[in-house]
């Protein structure tokens, strides 16, 4: 049976109970240190380990620390909003950490042509066609060639700024793979061709941004009929499907690069080079 003191105390400071060693109740403030063999426990337990490693360093620091100074901030009006604010970052830091749990759990899930002997290995070769389709190399190549071949101003200046769109992608997607050092998912076999070092790291897929600043372009700047605009649709969504079924990335990581690649084209057209402003720019070069 709880003392009548502890009893007491219970109502005041948020005590709880603990089962002692020798099997009867004891009451623990919330804002003093449990006995060490309360501690044991807790620490074999994992609900109570969960929860203390959400607790915010604040509450961890306050509870080592000396009771006057503890119960002065349980006593008053102060105790709700204060809670408030070491709740919030709990939280949201929960929140992430289940979010990117459901992503590996569904990436690893759905990474099914990650090679030959997975569940939907006779595809794989089909899915590299479609990595292959939205790979760097032929977009940049491709865009060479009209440039060079179009011999029309008009033509010219879309195949030119396509030309720096591409650039500006791999710089980007280089930048924020390099800051943020995602690695890619375990069950990835790298066997990509033609690579840069920061694509040993997947977030954001490059593929899915270049799918989708591309798609853009593509259906702001090419007199396409209905059928061809809802096909280029298809490509894009196809080769950010394609780099979570091949293993290569996480959903998130794809998802990402989808919005980062629709916003990049954005900013191509803010960006955009117009046979005048080229003029002008290769005469302040020359
Ligand atoms: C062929 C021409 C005109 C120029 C070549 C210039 C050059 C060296 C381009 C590099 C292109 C390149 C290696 C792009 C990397 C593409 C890639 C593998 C991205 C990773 O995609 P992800 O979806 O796995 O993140």
């Amino acid at each position: 049976m709880p003392s009548p003191k502890a009893k007491n105390n219970s109502g005041r400071s948020g005590s709880v109970p603990g089962v002692s060693s020798n099997g009867r109740y004891e009451f623990m403030s919330l804002n003093r240190s449990p006995p060490p063999h309360l501690l044991q426990r807790q620490g074999s337990d994992p609900t109570s380990a969960r929860l203390r490693a959400s607790e915010s360093p604040t509450r961890r620091r306050g509870s080592g620390s000396s009771n006057a100074s503890s119960s002065s901030a349980t006593g008053g009006q102060q105790l709700p909003e204060e809670d408030c604010m070491r709740l919030n970052p709990s939280f949201v830091g929960i929140a992430l950490s289940s979010l990117l749990a459901i992503d590996l759990w569904l990436s690893k899930r759905l990474g099914v042509c990650a090679c030959e002997d997975s569940s939907w290995g006779s595809i794989r070769p089909l899915m590299k066609l479609v990595e292959i389709s939205g790979h760097g190399i032929p977009w940049l190549a491709g865009a060479l060639y009209c440039l060079y071949k179009s011999d029309s101003a008009a033509g010219q200046e879309v195949m030119l700024n396509l030309l720096m769109a591409l650039v500006m992608d791999l710089v980007l997607v280089g930048v924020v793979k390099a800051v943020v050092r995602r690695r890619r998912p375990s069950h990835n076999r790298m066997d990509m061709f033609a690579t840069f070092s920061v694509d040993r790291y997947s977030f954001p897929s490059g593929h899915a941004t270049r799918a989708a600043m591309c798609a853009r372009f593509l259906l702001a700047h090419l007199v396409l009929a209905a059928p061809l605009r809802v096909l280029v649709l298809l490509w894009a969504a196809l080769v950010g499907f394609s780099r979570v079924l091949l293993g290569r990335h996480n959903v998130t990581d794809v998802a990402f690069g989808f919005g980062m690649g629709y916003c990049q084209y954005n900013l191509v057209e803010m960006l955009w080079v117009s046979p005048v402003g080229l003029q002008l720019l290769l005469g302040q070069v020359g």
